[in-house]
Order: structure tokens, then C-alpha cells, then sequence
């Protein structure tokens, strides 16, 4: 028996045969491992290619395999599967070395003549090279390929970098050091991010060693016996499952001194690096807790939603063994179900009408001489007053009100007091208690009685964004500080619940050393992309830890059209509009959404396409699958954390977006821009919902922002 390796590209083109031919390749493959030698196979060498370690087996009479062979390892490599004549197509101009630079396998294509010819011509010679100013030694410290240097050189600009990667003629991992350099970054940057642990000694033919790189493993998976291997033909339909990027990986693995921070723009794998470390907490630390002691890994999000899906994903890459070591639960489900459990009989205010009706209640006794509005109390409430968890007067006389846009003195902290002193006995005596209330009774009985703590070895928190400081206070509370302790991801650009920019290092979680930021959007086009980023241009956003977060260097793989942008008559037509273009592009309703700011214009979208024979499915709550054949529709609080193959971000009329009641009612200056951005922040996350296509649609008048 040998051992067997596939690339990523590889499964692409098994993706791309018949069912049939499928499995007659993973049968081939099967039969390969336990006799490289079997006649059925024809297994022969391809002497005349560029490669000499390149092979061909049948799969059957016509569908062949394209592997590499490290025959002194007893180890091959899978790369390429296809009908006879592109198969040998694609393997006569293939290599694939292990980089004498970075030790990580790759796989380029090595185009005639470019060897011994001068590279072929830039489409825009005239300009200087993209690259003139790094030498080629530190070209090929960052991986690129001796053969491409002459490549390299020749690129004059972002599209010539393109398309030597879409041709495959600059490695995955090299590409991603020259796309940094293009971007601004320093060769010593763009070193450390490609190459952030550099092998002492590279040995060229040490494909074993090569492979368990984490540079490699993002394109390579290894299958050393045959159970390993029916596990990743099972397994490999989506990507996320197998190849990570070096920088998920490291994350998702090994021990962490303390809490870890992960940013990352939308679409940048950080939930599938979340869901990754869950399943390696489960298998290697809450795995090896002491029997009668089993402890348990808690992976909460913001949202009920989130927390749906991850537990269906969770099931596609943990065995039952590590499920069951795992709890996702939505944060507030959490304290509910603690707090619950200890006899705590509040109920949660979640309903925004009756939290208005108490509001109103509070507001009387406001003295007549101050001239401030309701919302100005809630925002207090909410910004300055729970986030310190302020008591009393005496508390809120010394608070601080940084961030906020009404200067308040002394005094009339003393005067506007009462109003906050009836809300709370209003809450009390109505059996009520807020969010972060509970939150705060939560921390404070772990915190006085530590045998009520849960068995965690470690929680991981997504959407850390619109969590806000009581919420990180209690995440510290439930579990003791040291190793693994706390992996929290999130993204300042989607912060869409009105929640305060948490410091984690205030609420006695330090990152400091521990933090990294993905770069690399594998969801969306870089044209929608950059639509998207486009429309947070000028907003301040947070690291979540005190400090700004930037999209330098963010990007995606994928290239699609620029996400169309149209302003139509009336809601008729716009809605026309969205099932010709569903047509004209050859989408499937159901692997499309229509995104809209408000639930009203949701449902009059809805009536709109229902009264076109479009039978739809809206988004809300816990729906079920969306029944093919049915257009899903969302509001754009709703599609946070999904993805569909097109998104209709529409209604995008002035007035709706940004909601001009949202702006309006802003009791200040400052709570005007923040509410601004995150009304911006909404559009930010429905664009980048979609994988292939974006269109943004309204009627009437567009918004100012389109
Ligand atoms: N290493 C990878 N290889 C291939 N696809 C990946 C990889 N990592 C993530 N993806 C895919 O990218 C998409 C986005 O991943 P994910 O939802 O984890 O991103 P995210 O950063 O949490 O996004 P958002 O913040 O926008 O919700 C998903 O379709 C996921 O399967």
C-alpha cells in the first residue's frame, strides 16, 4: 500500500467529470493505493512532459489521472483528472517542486518557450514593472519560481499579476507575497506573511516532509491508508473542509498561550477557522480531559441564526466523538438557560415596542428646564449607563462619557438621574431585566460562587463584533485564564447592532501577541469586493480591542463582472427587473436573495414577485431550507453569515438607505455617524453575501450613496 496525496485543483476537476466518471476515478484511485501496479491501471510514466515525476492512470477507457510520483517515499500525488486529450494537455506544461525558498509544494505551469524566449509582451510595456524595485533574491525567498522570474519582471500591471495566477503560472502561496508588494506593502511584510516560519534546510526531494507544511497543506491533503482515504472522497466537495490557508490553519491548531483575537474582512473564513479550532479543542484538549471531568468547548455567536448553521457545519468535519464534546448556543440562549437553572425568575425585554412604552413611563420624570429627548435617555442607557454597569448616582457622576455628543456637567448628570432610576425600578418591578443586565448577574454568580462555572476547557466566540463589554466580562468570567482560554473572532465593518466598540483588554482580556487578520476573501468577487469596501470608505473601524482595523491588503481570488447598479420607475419594475436578470444570468431562485432594508419593503418586494408567478421564501427567524424553484428574501440584519450564489440588494431608494428615521431620530451629532456607519456597515454585509453576483436595485430616487 502507498500513501496517496490530491491537490485542491485536483477535486476541481473530478467536480468537473459525470457522476459516473467519478466514482470510476475514486475506484482507480482505491486500487492505485493498494497496487500502484495493478495492470487494470496502465500506470506510465509521461517522459516527453516538462515534469519527469509526472504519471497517468486510467480511470477508464477514455477519463485519465495526472499524478506525481516521490517513488522513494512510496508516496504520489494527485493532481489533475480529465478526459484523455485535456488531461495530457494540462500535465505537458505542469511542474511540481518543492520551493528550495519556502519548502512548500507547488504546482505552476511552465509555458513554452518562455524558458529560453524573452517573457511574453505586458499589455502595457511602456509602464515600469510592477516589481523593480525587489530583487530577484527576494523574489524567490518569497517563493516564486526560478522559471517565473522572467514572468515577474515583465508585469507591468494588477492584470498581468491576474492573469499569470488565473493561468496558474505563479504558485498559490508566491502570488499572495507579490499581491501584497503591488498593494504597498514592504518585501519584509509581505515576507512575514507568506513565509512567517521559514524552514531551517529545504530538501527538494522530501515530498513527505513538504506536505505536512501548512503552506502545502492549503493545497494538499495526505491520505495514508485506505480509511484515510474513503474519508476525503467523502469529504472533499467543499473546500473549507480540507484546505485551509496556512494562516487558518495555524490559527485553528496547536496550543494557545491565552486569548486569541481574529479579524478579517467579510468572507475571509473566519467562522470555518472558528468551527476548525472547535473541532481541534474537542479532539486534542477536551479529548484528553480526565475521566468523570470531561470538559467542554463552548462556540457562542450573537446571533440564534449563526448558531443554527454552525452546528449543521460542525457535523461536516467533527466525528460524533468531538460533537459531542462541542455546545453552540448563542450567547443570550446561554445566560437564559444558566441563569434559569439557578432559580432567576426575570423575563428578557426583547420587544422593542414594550421597551418603549417603559421608556415613556421613565421619561416623566425628566425636570421641564432640560431640554433632552427620550432618545437621548435610551442612548445614555445604552452607551454609558450598562456598559459600566452604573448603579447610582454617585457611579454616574464620576462615568465616563467618552464617544458621546452631548456634553453633560455635574449638575445636570444630578438632574437627569431619576429618569434612569425609574427605568431600572420599572424593569424590577415588571420582572424584567435587559441583556446586558443578565449578563452581569450571570458574571457576578460565577464570580462568587466558582463551583457554578461549566466545564470548559475553552470558548470561542463569532461575531465578537456586536458583542459588547458586559458580554465579554461574562465570557472571561466562564472560563479560567490560561492556555486556549478564548478564541474570538469578528469584523468591526458588520457591526450592525448599535452596540458600543468593545476593549477587550478592559474586560480583562488580553490578546496581546496573539491576534492575526485573514486577508484573503474566498466568498466574493473582488469586484463586488470592492463595491462593498467602497461604501465603508472614510468610517473609522475598530480592532475590538481599542485600536483601528484596516482592509489593506484584503482581496478575493474570484473575478466576476462589477455588481450592477440601477434605479427604476416603481417597485413593478424593479421587481421585473430581478427575475430577468435571475434569467438572463441562468440562476437558480433558490441560490439567489433579495436583500431590503426594512420588513415592509421585504414584504412588498414579496407581493411584487409573488404577484409574477415567483414563488418566494423569506428569510426569518429559524426558516427551513428554501425549497427549489423559491427566491429567498431577507431583510439585510437577517443575511448576516449567509452566502448565495447572486444577491439583489434592492429598494436602495433615498430614504430606505440610509433609513432615514434611523439618522433622524439620532439624539446628537455623534450617535448621527455612528448610527450612519452602521446603516453603511448593512449594505457592506448584503453586498458581500454574494458569491458570483451583485446587483443593487432601487426605484424612485437612489440613495445619496449610490
Ligand atoms: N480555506 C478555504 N478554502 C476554500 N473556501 C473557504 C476557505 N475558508 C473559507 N472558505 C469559504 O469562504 C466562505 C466564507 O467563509 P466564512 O463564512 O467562514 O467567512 P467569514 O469571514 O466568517 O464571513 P462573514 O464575516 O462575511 O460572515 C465560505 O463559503 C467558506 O466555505
Amino acid at each position: 500500500m502507498v500513501s496517496v496525496a490530491f491537490s485542491d485543483k485536483y477535486f476541481d476537476s473530478l467536480l468537473k467529470l459525470t457522476p459516473n466518471e467519478q466514482s470510476q476515478a475514486n475506484k482507480a484511485v482505491m486500487l492505485f493505493q493498494q497496487d500502484p501496479q495493478h495492470g487494470g491501471l496502465h500506470y506510465e510514466k509521461l517522459t516527453a512532459f516538462k515534469d519527469s515525476k509526472l504519471r497517468s492512470i486510467r480511470a477508464n477507457q477514455d477519463v485519465r489521472i495526472i499524478l506525481a510520483a516521490a517513488e522513494k517515499e512510496d508516496l504520489y500525488l494527485m493532481l489533475y483528472v480529465a478526459h484523455h486529450e485535456p488531461a495530457y494537455a494540462w500535465a505537458a506544461k505542469r511542474k511540481v517542486e518543492i520551493n528550495p525558498n519556502t519548502g512548500s509544494l507547488q504546482v505552476f505551469t511552465v509555458e513554452e518557450r518562455r524558458e529560453e524566449a524573452a517573457p511574453a509582451p505586458s499589455s502595457a510595456p511602456e509602464l515600469p514593472g510592477l516589481f523593480d524595485t525587489i530583487r530577484d533574491r527576494q523574489l524567490l525567498q518569497l517563493g516564486v519560481p526560478e522559471e517565473a522570474l522572467g514572468l515577474v519582471r515583465s508585469m507591468r500591471i494588477e492584470a498581468d499579476l491576474e492573469t499569470a495566477h488565473l493561468n496558474e503560472q505563479i504558485p498559490a502561496d508566491a502570488y499572495e507575497g507579490l499581491f501584497m508588494l503591488m498593494a504597498g506593502a514592504s518585501f519584509e511584510e509581505a515576507y512575514g506573511e507568506v513565509v512567517p516560519a521559514a524552514p531551517e534546510a529545504v530538501d527538494t526531494d522530501d515530498f513527505g516532509s513538504a506536505l505536512a507544511r501548512p503552506e502545502s497543506r492549503a493545497h494538499f491533503t495526505v491520505a495514508e491508508n485506505e480509511e484515510a482515504l474513503q474519508a476525503v472522497l467523502n469529504q472533499s466537495l467543499e473546500k473549507w473542509r480540507v484546505f485551509l490557508h496556512p494562516a487558518q490553519r495555524r490559527l485553528a491548531e496547536g496550543t494557545k498561550n491565552g486569548p486569541v483575537r481574529v479579524l478579517g474582512g467579510a468572507g475571509t473564513g473566519k467562522t470555518v477557522v472558528a468551527m476548525h479550532r472547535a473541532k481541534w479543542l474537542a479532539e486534542q484538549v477536551a479529548g484528553s480531559s480526565t475521566p468523570g471531568q470531561e470538559q467542554k468547548v463552548l462556540f457562542t455567536t450573537f446571533t440564534r441564526n449563526l448558531a443554527a448553521d454552525i452546528k449543521q457545519n460542525l457535523h461536516k468535519i467533527c466525528s460524533s466523538q468531538a460533537l459531542e464534546r462541542i455546545d453552540v448556543m448563542n450567547l443570550d440562549a446561554w445566560v437564559v438557560s444558566f441563569l434559569k437553572k439557578q432559580g432567576y425568575d426575570y423575563g428578557l425585554l426583547m420587544d422593542a415596542q414594550q421597551q418603549k412604552r417603559l421608556w415613556e413611563e421613565a421619561y416623566s420624570e425628566k425636570p421641564a428646564a432640560i431640554d433632552l429627548g427620550l432618545a437621548f435617555f435610551q442612548e445614555e442607557w445604552a452607551r454609558v449607563i450598562q456598559p459600566q454597569s452604573i448603579g447610582s448616582l454617585d457611579d454616574y457622576k464620576k462615568a465616563s462619557r467618552i464617544g458621546r455628543g452631548t456634553r453633560l456637567n455635574r449638575q445636570q448628570r444630578v438632574e437627569i438621574w431619576p429618569v434612569f432610576e425609574r427605568f431600572r425600578h420599572i424593569l424590577a418591578s415588571n420582572y424584567l431585566k435587559e441583556t446586558d443586565d443578565a449578563y452581569r448577574d450571570a458574571r457576578q454568580l460565577l464570580e462568587t460562587n466558582p463551583e457554578l462555572r461549566p466545564n470548559l476547557c475553552s470558548v470561542i466566540v463569532d461575531e465578537a463584533q456586536d458583542m459588547g463589554s458586559q458580554a465579554f466580562m461574562l465570557l472571561r468570567a466562564l472560563v479560567p485564564p490560561g492556555p486556549n482560554d478564548l478564541f474570538i473572532v469578528g469584523d468591526g465593518h458588520q457591526r450592525i447592532y448599535g452596540k458600543n466598540k468593545v476593549v477587550l483588554g478592559q474586560c480583562g482580556i488580553d490578546i496581546r501577541g496573539r491576534s492575526a487578520r485573514l486577508k484573503v476573501n474566498y466568498r466574493t468577487t473582488d469586484e463586488t469586493r470592492k463595491l462593498a469596501v467602497s461604501i465603508l470608505e472614510g468610517v473609522e473601524v475598530d480592532d475590538l480591542d481599542g485600536g483601528q482595523d484596516s482592509q489593506q491588503f484584503y482581496h478575493s481570488l474570484m473575478h466576476g463582472p462589477v455588481p450592477e447598479v440601477r434605479c427604476f420607475d416603481s417597485l413593478d419594475e424593479q421587481a421585473q427587473a430581478i427575475l430577468e436578470a435571475m434569467q438572463g444570468n441562468g440562476l437558480a431562485p433558490e441560490a439567489c436573495c433579495v436583500i431590503a432594508r426594512t420588513r415592509r419593503e421585504v414584504g412588498e418586494l414579496k407581493a411584487a414577485l409573488e404577484s409574477r408567478q415567483q414563488p418566494c421564501h423569506q428569510l426569518d427567524g429559524r426558516s427551513a431550507a428554501t425549497p427549489d424553484g423559491e427566491l429567498n428574501l431577507a431583510t439585510m440584519h437577517r443575511v448576516k453569515g449567509l452566502e448565495f450564489d447572486a444577491v439583489f440588494v434592492a429598494s436602495v431608494n433615498r430614504g430606505l438607505v440610509p433609513l432615514a428615521p434611523v439618522i433622524q431620530s439620532a439624539a446628537d451629532a455623534v450617535t448621527r455617524r455612528q448610527r450612519e456607519n452602521e446603516e453603511r456597515a448593512l449594505l457592506y454585509v448584503s453586498l458581500t453575501r454574494a458569491r458570483k453576483l451583485a446587483f443593487v436595485y432601487g426605484y424612485g430616487q437612489m440613495s445619496e450613496w449610490f
